[in-house]
């Protein structure tokens, strides 16, 4: 069986979160997977960083590879897509995680015979926890979905969304990653004024996200039980928890993801914003 290549052209925080979560799952061998950056040089220095291998341009990248990743800004791929249509073929498949470019837009330069799909990553994918999501174009076939939910699989959690949710899945999951940051920077400050280290008050913090997470995914049971099983009649959570719902907390979580799902309606041309 001819081994397939693959391409990355845009590996910053994303791009490089999942060609690295890729490689150290030794789900793509470093010798089939080429990085193009802005320049030859930027190239040589990622292919370095990644320890695979450079393409002379991206235009050569193109031509030599089966899947191609795309992770440049969302400003920026709509200016490198003519050059990517020079060396596209049919046989081959483009996966844009580009917020806010629908695979409409992209067909307008690549064709409607483009292979596409579109993915919502997140960036936990460095550390195999990916939450992505996975959209196609109609020249994709079930095959050709599955053998790229099962590559992200290995990276955590992958499944395919029709486009429309893209939205909610970055309100969710895509950009979470940022306000989850957030409440732990709440409770390390929290730790650290009474008293913790600056370094324990973090890994306290994580370890505990960490941790009801797990829980969360593992039981099937309802969040305000989980709520419940936490505080002890009398004890000190109910005292946190009630100072939240007072102010508010999910809510304002809540109304944060909307906004994030807006701007994402509004950069698709959406009617939102
Ligand atoms: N960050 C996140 O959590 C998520 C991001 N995304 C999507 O991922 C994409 C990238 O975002 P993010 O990783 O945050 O952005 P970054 O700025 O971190 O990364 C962009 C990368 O693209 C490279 N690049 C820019 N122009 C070119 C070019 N012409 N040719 C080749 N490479 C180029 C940059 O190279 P250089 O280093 O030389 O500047 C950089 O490595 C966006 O489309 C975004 O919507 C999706 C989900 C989550
Ligand atoms: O901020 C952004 O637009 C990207 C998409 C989701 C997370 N980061």
């Amino acid at each position: 069986m001819v081994r397939m290549k693959y391409g990355f052209i845009g590996v910053g925080n994303m791009g490089g979160a999942i060609l690295r979560g890729l490689l150290h799952a030794g789900a793509l061998n470093p010798e089939d997977v080429m990085v193009a950056g802005r320049t030859p040089e930027r190239s040589a220095e990622q292919a370095q960083d990644f320890g695979v291998r450079a393409a002379g341009s991206r235009a050569a990248l193109i031509a030599s590879c089966d899947v191609i990743f795309v992770g440049v800004e969302p400003g920026t791929f709509p200016e490198i897509l003519p050059e990517i249509a020079e060396n596209f073929t049919q046989d081959k498949l483009l996966i844009s995680m580009a917020a806010g470019i629908t695979l409409d837009r992209i067909e307008e330069t690549l064709g409607t015979d483009a292979k596409l799909i579109r993915i919502m990553p997140n960036t936990p994918a460095g550390v195999g926890e990916i939450m992505v999501s996975v959209s196609r174009n109609g020249n994709v076939s079930d095959a050709e979905v599955q053998s790229i939910v099962n590559l992200l699989s290995s990276i955590g959690k992958a499944g395919e969304v029709p486009e429309e949710l893209i939205h909610a899945v970055i309100g969710v999951s895509g950009s979470s990653p940022a306000y989850t940051y957030m409440y732990i920077q709440g409770l390390a400050e929290a730790g650290e004024k009474a008293g913790m280290s600056a370094s324990d008050a973090r890994m306290f913090a994580a370890q505990a996200v960490l941790g009801a997470a797990k829980l969360v995914l593992s039981a099937d049971r309802e969040l305000e039980e989980m709520i419940d099983s936490v505080c002890t009649p009398g004890g000190t959570t109910c005292e946190a928890v009630n100072f939240l719902r007072e102010h508010g907390f999910r809510e304002i979580v809540r109304d944060g993801a909307a906004a994030a799902i807006r701007k994402s309606e509004a950069m698709s041309g959406g009617e939102k914003d």
